[in-house]
């Protein structure tokens, strides 16, 4: 995952210092891309270790269409509780717009279902896209995420925010476009989460996998993360673990848990570091 040290290294030396809206300031550069051919080993960041269940069930989660985190409590995963309502809504976030974006005519567009089928009957088309940013349902300015969700809007509008697929040579590819990423704690999620749907969906579709592209818009590294990004340049990558997933499961919504192994995962140890709010 040098990939992932080079971005590091990149928004250290190139960043400029700007504020922003959790108050913490960050080091931050516009636009970049890094690709990774999925043949190669799962991207799964291995200078410091990374909580593969959460990324599942993350994933899952947005493919079930669920913008409540009462599913993700349920199974330990606590990485969407502080912009949550205390009935755990965070409004029509992910999940809401990829299973059930509001239609003009009242009814709901499942893009996930409609992109896997123009992947199966159209594989040449250049419009396989999922976007998570509507404009209508885009929180308010002033208020918090909280307070959004609880008025029905978006908690936060989506971070990674449109995502494309392409076939050629029988291989799926995606990529991702990311209009705002926290470098140190949500990129390692993201990597791992879009090569994870990308190999369900080939799978479902039945193709290889090809390549997931990450392109970025404000890339930064928080100021309270720049310890924890030097402690992480000075350790030596590992090669890439491999990640399994049940050959029998055809159907994107009918993936589980358990479906999933992530095997020869050597990683340095966990580093903590304080979230942005
Ligand atoms: N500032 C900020 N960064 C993010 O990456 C982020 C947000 N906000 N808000 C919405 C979601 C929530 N995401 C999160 C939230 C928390 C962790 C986190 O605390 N990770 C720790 C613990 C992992 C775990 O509990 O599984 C880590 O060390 O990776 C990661 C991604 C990604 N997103
Ligand atoms: O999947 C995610 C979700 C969120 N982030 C980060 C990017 C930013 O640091 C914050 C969101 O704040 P905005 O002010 O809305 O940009 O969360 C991420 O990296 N990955």
């Amino acid at each position: 995952m040098k990939e992932y040290l080079q971005l590091m290294r990149h928004v250290l030396e190139n960043g400029v210092e700007k504020t922003d809206r959790t108050g913490t300031g960050t080091k931050s550069v516009f636009g970049y891309q890094m690709r990774f051919d999925l043949q190669q080993g799962f991207p799964l960041v291995t200078t410091k270790k990374c909580h593969l269940r959460s990324i599942i069930h993350e994933l899952l989660w947005f493919l079930k269409g669920d913008t409540n985190i009462a599913y993700l409590n349920e199974n330990g995963v606590s990485i969407w509780d502080e912009w949550a309502t205390a009935e755990g809504d965070l409004g029509p976030v992910y999940g809401a717009q990829w299973r059930s974006w509001a239609a003009p005519n009242g009814e709901t567009i499942d893009q996930i279902a409609d992109v896997i089928e123009a992947i199966k009957t159209q594989p040449d088309s250049r419009r396989l896209i999922v976007s998570g940013w509507n404009p209508a349902v885009l929180p308010e300015a002033g208020k918090s995420p909280k307070e959004n969700a609880a008025a029905g809007r978006q908690a936060l509008p989506p971070c990674h925010t449109l995502f494309q697929f392409n076939v050629a040579n029988g291989k799926l590819s995606c990529q991702l476009y990311q209009r705002s990423a926290d470098v140190f704690l949500g990129v390692p999620f993201n990597i791992a989460s879009y090569a994870l749907l990308t190999m369900m969906v080939a799978q479902v579709c039945d193709l290889a996998v090809g390549e997931f592209i990450h392109t970025f818009g404000d890339a930064h590294l928080y100021l309270n993360h720049l310890e924890q990004a030097q402690t992480q340049l000075q350790r030596e990558p590992y090669p890439r673990p491999t990640m399994k997933i049940n050959p029998q499961v055809k159907d994107i919504f009918a993936f589980s848990f358990d479906d999933f192994s992530l095997e020869n995962y050597q990683s340095h140890p966990h580093i903590k570091a304080p979230i942005a709010i």
